[in-house]
């Protein structure tokens, strides 16, 4: 019976390392069907066809305009294709061709436009992914394995990458459907753990950048509700950019070495944390600076953590010239979003 269902029609590059069925409790997914290499391309995607979204400053109607007119454009091949579309998988039918497009969009280049992806968006959610989607600038989604996959394993994505900082509760209010990877799975100890590794890391964030993941200082609700520290003063110092060169080094190993226990380290996941390892080459006084390679040195992310403890409470000689500059940074991006 699953032979029949439209998604088979969908047509796939002769050489992906996928097929589509069935996943219980999703709809359908996408399935390994040979061993993926971590770094591995599992799929590189055109869109079926485009839509400016504007900055979020159009109605909907115009772009159902837009949506329609461009959908008319199609090829009769290309037509059927949108037409295998269903509901999560069901054989139910979407009811107006732009609902079709609202579940199966990505938004491409600089997140002004969306783009329909018939196959890319057959992928279900995992909190804990195997794949992911680095920033395209050709108009193109390509989606790599940021772990070695076997044969017959799901091939997943983490539909919100602010995910990796959010407890349980708090990814479960965003999501639109159940999930019940590792991460979200209540009946095992892990799940506990990882609830305890983010929520820690979103506090550590909070302290390096001064703000929460939405850009924002938590107000004394907050402060009561979703506590990020059990000592206030430090949450004073990280909003006025007064965290020590010492404390932002330890944060920034220590958010690197739970996001590897926490199965999201990967190469992509590493770059975007690179800011937190250049503070590593800003230390000046001569003792720091001997530790701080002594840190470098080791050669798992939790032994630099554990050597960078050697810093712990440590002015440096380039506190004061930090400090100065994070607050100009933060200024001058706060005014530029406001342009
Ligand atoms: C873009 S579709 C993904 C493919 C979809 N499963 C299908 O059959 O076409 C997104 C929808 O898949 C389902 N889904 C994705 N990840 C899921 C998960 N981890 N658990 C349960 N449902 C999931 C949800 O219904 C969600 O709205």
């Amino acid at each position: 019976m699953d032979q029949n269902h439209p998604y088979k029609k969908l047509r796939i590059p002769k050489d992906a390392p996928f097929e589509l069925r069935p996943s219980p409790g999703k709809g359908w997914g996408v399935f390994a069907i040979r061993p993926i290499q971590r770094g591995e391309l599992i799929l590189k995607e055109k869109p079926l066809f485009v839509v400016s979204r504007g900055h979020g400053m159009r109605f909907d109607y115009e772009i159902e305009k837009e949506m329609s007119a461009a959908f008319k454009k199609l090829s009769a091949f290309d037509k059927q294709q949108y037409f295998c579309l269903r509901k999560n998988g069901s054989t139910e039918k979407f009811k107006r061709i732009v609902d079709a497009f609202v579940e199966n969009d990505f938004s491409i280049g600089s997140g002004t436009d969306s783009g329909l992806f018939l196959l890319q968006s057959r992928f279900n959610h995992s909190c804990i992914p195997n794949t992911k989607i680095p920033t395209q600038t050709d108009g193109t989604v390509a989606r790599y394995a940021t772990k070695d996959i076997s044969r017959g394993e799901e091939l997943t994505f983490c539909y919100d990458p602010s995910f990796k900082f959010k407890n349980r509760q708090d990814r479960h209010e965003y999501l639109e459907h159940s999930c019940n990877c590792i991460a979200c799975d209540i009946s095992t100890p892990y799940q506990k753990l990882s609830d305890m590794r983010r929520t820690f890391m979103r506090g550590l964030q909070y302290l390096t950048n001064g703000v929460d993941l939405d850009c924002r200082k938590h107000g004394p609700q907050e402060d009561l509700t979703t506590p990020l520290f059990l000592d206030l003063s430090y949450k004073r110092k990280a909003e006025n950019f007064r965290v020590r060169l010492s404390t932002r080094l330890i944060a920034g190993l220590l958010t690197i070495a739970m996001l590897e226990e926490e199965g999201l380290l990967d190469d992509l996941m590493l770059q975007r944390m690179q800011p937190a390892l250049k503070v590593a080459g800003w230390f000046k006084t001569k003792s720091n600076v001997a530790i701080v390679k002594r840190v470098m040195k080791q050669s798992t992310w939790a032994g630099k953590f554990n050597e960078s403890l050697w810093l712990w409470n440590r002015d440096d000689s380039a506190d004061e010239e930090v400090m100065v500059g994070m607050k100009a940074y933060q200024a001058y991006s706060a005014l530029n979003m406001r342009v």
